[in-house]
């Protein structure tokens, strides 16, 4: 973890970057579904009878070594481009550990450290994830964040959540909610446009996270923020809408209709994201890793959906990194004048994260502008 010089500055999705961490799947592994914070972040739409056919424990080391070598070419172009990157610091996540309510046999991976942190302005925030198995993962980040607070950077950390069965709830399927009895949200429930944020309330995100950080950007400045709810109910926001540059966003069609476009984006111009095209997934067979139940991940058990090919990393408002199977969207953003920049994520939908998710844009050009007046 090389040590930065400069405090985070990161208000956009889409001005140039300056400075990213670039997660990593060294260790990543499956939790246990029988937990419920797990079952509710990992398979929402799975029923409990179905649950136990999914393998959990390590993924196959075929999974992470080509995901980090996936990684790895994705840091050399940001690092070609005068970006200054970061890789989280190795967690163990097999480590079991425990809170006075509850019990994880282990926790999950480092590959999306957009999920846990948001960073606005130049303050880091750390959220509470309603994950019990995502519980420490942000220490492979705290000396950075250390870093940048020496070097000026303002750090938050939201209520340390208490993630009580009660937190868990059902509904009349027996299918896993998010309940309302302590505020959390994943980072990657929120976009930040300059001086308005878009939060999405989720099975990922409620009501009293949505709260929370309402009453804690009003320390940050003139900020506007924007709840989005019954556009995506499930977990996470970015492969749902991506800004892509001001007055332009992406837009997924089979979660957002024209008419349901939210208020404060209605003027600007939208691609409709194409059908997301199939990237091979790993086969289900194990890889003879240290697990014996070594994830490969079936293809009918991936933590993401095929939308995840809609999850790309904006370096400036003119390029973009898009996974590079995704041939029908990269000809759609080259017609909108976005130089794409291809690059494989081989793994994407069976570790639940695309280029979006697994950067965290710590300094980029922008400001808190004023994007929709
Ligand atoms: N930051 C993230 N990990 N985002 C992943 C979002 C994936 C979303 N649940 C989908 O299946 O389309």
């Amino acid at each position: 973890m090389s040590s930065s010089a400069r405090p985070v500055n990161s208000w956009d999705e889409f001005s140039t970057l300056r400075e990213v961490v670039v997660g990593s799947a060294v260790g990543a592994r499956l939790p246990s579904q029988a937990d419920p914070s797990s079952w509710l972040s990992c398979f929402p739409k799975t029923p409990a009878d179905e649950l136990a056919a999914i393998p959990v424990g390590s993924y196959a080391r075929r999974v992470v070594e080509e995901t980090e070598e996936d990684l790895e070419a994705l840091c050399a172009t940001l690092r070609d481009l005068g970006v200054t990157v970061h890789r989280p610091e190795v967690i163990d996540h097999a480590a079991e550990f425990a809170s006075p309510q509850w019990s994880a046999e282990g926790g999950f991976h480092s590959y999306c450290p957009r999920d846990l942190t948001l960073v606005v302005g130049d303050t880091v925030i750390e959220v509470a994830s309603p994950m019990r198995a995502r519980y420490f993962e942000v220490f492979g980040l705290r000396t950075l964040f250390h870093d940048y607070l020496r070097a000026g950077s303002r750090w938050l950390c939201a209520p340390r959540p208490q993630l009580r069965d009660e937190l868990f709830e059902f509904d009349e399927d027996g299918l896993p909610l998010l309940g309302e009895s302590e505020p959390v949200f994943d980072a990657a429930n929120v976009l930040r446009l300059g001086r308005d944020v878009f939060y999405q309330v989720s099975r990922s995100g409620n009501e009293l996270g949505l709260r929370w950080l309402e009453s804690t950007l009003g320390l940050l400045g003139d900020l506007r923020l924007h709840p989005l709810r019954g556009i995506y109910g499930y977990t996470h926001i970015d492969s749902t809408i991506a800004l892509l540059r001001p007055g332009l966003v992406l837009l997924n069609p089979e979660r957002i209709r024209p008419d349901t476009v939210p208020e404060a984006l209605r003027g600007w111009d939208v691609l409709w994201c194409p059908p997301a095209e199939a990237v091979a997934q790993a086969p289900a067979e194990p890889a003879g890793g240290p697990a014996p139940e070594a994830l490969g991940g079936a293809p009918e058990h991936t933590l993401s959906e095929s939308w995840i090919g809609m999850n790309l990393l904006m370096v400036n408002p003119e390029t973009a990194i898009v996974e590079s199977g995704q041939r029908g969207l990269i000809k759609q953003l080259e017609h909108a004048g976005i130089t794409v920049l291809p690059h494989r994520l081989r793994h994407s939908r069976v570790l639940g994260g695309g280029f979006h998710c697994v950067t965290l844009d710590t300094r980029r050009d922008g400001g808190p502008e004023d994007y929709l007046s």
